[in-house]
């Protein structure tokens, strides 16, 4: 059976930091699956551009080639926006189901990170994380990030966007983000991103000897 690592969280809590370290770690592949929402958004952005379309996006992301997620418009601040606009949508998240389950299937393990990855994607996953911060660092870590990738954005700006996003990812009907009540929170508001790395593994560590592989 497959050790399936689930890693979820809002926005800019560095989930997808701690779990592509855990995926190097353990050596099992990662995947990002905000990537996928952030390509259908950019698909429906550079096509009818209405991201309240349930029926384009659903068709959008039954499209989606796993290409698109390696352009660098998918990691922009806009693309983002869009992720979390076309992820309300029951049918894109159902179009997006198989890939992201058959993903965490794969053996001997995987690391999934996204916000509904320990509640619906992988619900038996051995370990779980929630990976969390406070609005405002988690905004500082996005805003610096994406002044490093160019883009012209205020604090302020992102900090607005932060807690939309978060509004909207927890409020939405289908697959809101929230922790799985066996998931474990980790807060890396105060944390170096080794000192975050060094708390998952030990979270990991736990589940492992509890599923009763030895072998790390
Ligand atoms: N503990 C930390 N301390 C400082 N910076 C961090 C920490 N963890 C992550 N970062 C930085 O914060 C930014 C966002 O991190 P990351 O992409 O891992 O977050 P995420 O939760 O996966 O975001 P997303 O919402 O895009 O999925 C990155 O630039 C990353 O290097
Ligand atoms: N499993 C997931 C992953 C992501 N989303 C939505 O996509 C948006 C962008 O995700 P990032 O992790 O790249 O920030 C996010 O705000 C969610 O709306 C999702 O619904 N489910």
């Amino acid at each position: 059976m497959a050790f399936v690592i689930a890693v979820d969280g809002p926005a800019a809590s560095g989930k997808g930091t701690v779990a592509s370290r855990l995926a190097e770690f353990y050596g099992y592949p990662m995947l990002d699956t905000g990537l996928l929402y952030r390509a259908v958004g950019v698909r429906l952005l550079d096509s009818s551009g209405d991201l309240d379309d349930a029926v384009a996006a659903e068709a959008a992301a039954r499209g989606l080639a796993l290409a698109e997620l390696e352009k660098a418009e998918v990691r922009t601040r806009a693309a983002g926006e869009a992720a979390s606009r076309v992820a309300v949508h029951a049918g894109v998240r159902a179009a997006l189901f198989d890939l992201q389950r058959d993903f965490a299937l794969r053996e001997p393990g995987s690391v999934i990170d996204g916000r509904d990855i320990g509640t619906v994607i992988a619900p038996d996953a051995q370990a779980k994380l929630f990976v969390t911060a406070s609005p405002e660092v988690r905004a500082d870590r996005r805003w610096k990030q994406l002044l490093g990738q160019g883009e012209s954005v205020t604090f302020d700006e992102i900090l607005a966007d932060i807690r939309k996003r978060d509004e909207r990812d927890s409020g939405r009907a289908s697959a809101p983000l929230t922790q799985a009540a066996d998931a474990v929170l980790l807060d890396t508001s105060e944390m170096t991103i080794s000192q975050a790395f060094d708390a998952a593994r030990r979270i990991v560590e736990t589940a492992r000897a509890r599923w009763g592989n030895p072998k790390g």
